[in-house]
């Protein structure tokens, strides 16, 4: 009996250990053959361009050819304007690079661009930016949105920006200016330093919440009030946020499937709310003004003449990305405008003197006229987005197949094309000494040798930013107000700005702080 349970033992023993060692050697093949058809589909991934004859960096993966997230130094900003240097460098129109597992398109001359841009923009309509409607309504905005849906919003806000609507809001800006006064006053009298960057984004944020909402937002008594906090927290940055749009930017139609969201709930739920608050509130009253919540509720109720009736998400995500395109984009100009102009206090007296003449000639007003007669300023303030180019690199996606001019290469459906304003904006052939702030590249002169895809700030084509006269205005307005009786100078313990790594758009790292003295 004993020698047959031995035996069963045995014969158990021996199949158990060959079952296993069967196992155990199938998984390995198994693991080996996964691993072998990701490792060749990954080298096909990344021979993308390889195979369309397109020059292009050598990736690596997972990244491609941007940072490794948990190491980035330089920010997508400098990583695309490196690529598109060494591309110039080596004298090619075009080249490829890669996102993650994506391919890129990244152009340099400036002809092929201006054919993306502008003459054949039915190829380019979109930006190909991730939104969802369903699960993250505020991101789909004009920004993101795509096709005809894009373009019948856009036809039916363009009118909020004509030049006319911005004489209209002149007064409502000029109103906001009161409390910036009076914040660099007060920091004058007491002798502390001014942190340009935060009382900018006050500024702006007051501005943008009077002419878009007709809302008193009132930034300077109360800085850490809920707007500020809410915009403040989306353009912070950090590894999460930094990831979230590599995610995005790479795979926008998995994002879309998995639901991804880029608001934070309770963003949404605020911002939200206020719309919510501000329709009832003028229905409810018949209020009707001339600002941009009124044109959204026109749309909302059919009154256009074109296109259908929005749902309330939809106006809340354009009233939304108004409060965020306006407000940090302006005020960051403002800030790159103000931190050079402090280095450089040869160009800063001559605004000063721009604007004393101006505004004497105006009854010691600032008027909408007379900004506009300001035009060293402009220079100023060109120049500022010239070296500091606010969102550095544009965005567009072949909607269709496209021959890209003078070339042999067909773009196909789907591809990203990155344009690097940083790297155009800092390229030596268009602009000399491309590290030296110098206004007088702008000087109508030489204005008009420009290529128009050489300085691109506010994009270009029919995909141009909408708010563009009026975020000059508000930023002009703001650096009048601010310089006219007060002069800057880099604080001594702080001298060195740094740019961010991290923020979704060109911005400095950390606080720029200016001393400020009152000038007769
Ligand atoms: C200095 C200030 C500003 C700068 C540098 C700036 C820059 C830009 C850029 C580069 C684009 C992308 C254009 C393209 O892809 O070709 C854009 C789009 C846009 N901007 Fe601005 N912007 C500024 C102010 C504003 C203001 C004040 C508003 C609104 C009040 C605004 C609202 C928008 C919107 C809604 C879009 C998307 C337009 C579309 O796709 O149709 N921006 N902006």
């Amino acid at each position: 009996m004993m020698c047959v349970q031995f035996k069963v033992r045995k014969v158990i023993h021996f199949y158990y250990k060959g079952i296993m060692e069967i196992r155990s050697q199938d998984l390995v093949i198994l693991l080996g053959s996964v691993t072998l058809c990701l490792y060749l589909y990954i080298k096909w991934i990344y021979n993308y361009w390889g195979r369309r004859n397109v020059p292009y960096l050598k990736p690596r993966f997972p990244f491609g050819n941007v940072e490794p997230i948990w190491a980035t130094k330089l920010g997508f900003h400098q990583t695309i304007a490196n690529i598109y240097k060494e591309f110039k460098t080596k004298g090619y129109k075009f080249g490829g690079a890669f996102t993650l597992l994506r391919p890129a398109f990244v152009p340099v001359n400036l002809d092929i661009l201006k054919h993306i841009m502008i003459k054949d923009f039915q190829y380019f309509v979109d930006r190909g930016v991730y939104y969802n409607e369903e699960t993250d309504p505020l991101s789909a905005h004009l920004f993101s949105i795509e096709g005809d849906k894009w373009r019948s919003l856009r036809t039916r806000l363009s009118p909020t920006f004509t030049s006319g609507k911005m004489k209209h809001m002149f007064q409502m800006v000029m109103d906001c200016g009161k409390g910036l006064e009076d914040e660099v006053q007060k920091l004058c009298k007491n002798k502390q330093p001014v942190d340009i960057k935060e009382i900018g984004a006050l500024f702006t944020t007051n501005v943008i919440g009077s002419c878009a909402f007709g809302l008193e937002c009132n930034c300077f008594e109360n800085p850490n009030n809920e707007f500020r906090h809410h915009t403040r927290e989306f353009f912070k940055g950090g590894i999460g946020r930094v990831t979230r749009n590599l995610v995005t930017l790479t795979f926008p139609s998995l994002c879309k499937k998995l639901g991804v969201i880029v608001f934070p709930e309770d963003t949404t739920k605020f911002y939200k709310d206020v719309v919510k608050n501000i329709v009832d509130y003028r229905e409810a009253n018949n209020v009707k003004r001339n600002d941009f919540v009124q044109l959204l509720l026109n749309i909302k109720n059919g009154d256009s003449s074109e296109g259908n009736a929005f749902t309330f998400d939809e106006i809340a995500a354009q009233a939304f990305v108004f409060f965020l395109a306006g407000f940090e984009t302006s005020s960051s100009t403002m800030t790159f405008a103000f931190y050079e102009m402090a280095k450089d206090q040869e160009v800063q007296d001559k605004v000063r003197e721009e604007i004393r003449r101006v505004v004497a000639k105006y009854d010691g007003k600032i008027t909408y006229d007379g900004i506009m007669e300001m035009t060293y300023m402009s220079q100023v303030f060109d120049e500022a987005l010239r070296k500091y180019p606010i969102v550095a690199t544009l965005e567009r996606i072949a909607t269709k197949d496209y021959k890209v001019p003078d070339s042999d290469l067909t773009l196909k459906k789907g591809t990203k094309v990155l344009i690097s304003l940083q790297g155009i904006h800092h390229d030596p052939e268009y602009f000399p000494n491309p590290e030296k702030f110098d206004p007088d590249r702008f000087s109508p002169e030489n204005r008009e040798k420009l290529h128009p895809c050489a300085y691109m700030p506010f994009g270009e084509g029919p995909r141009i930013c909408i708010g563009l006269r009026f975020g000059i205005m508000q930023a002009k307005i703001g650096m009048a107000i601010m310089l006219k009786d007060y002069k800057y100078t880099l604080n001594r313990n702080n001298p060195d700005m740094e740019l961010s790594s991290k923020a979704p758009l060109l911005a400095p790292k950390g606080d720029v702080l200016l001393h400020i003295e009152k000038v007769d």
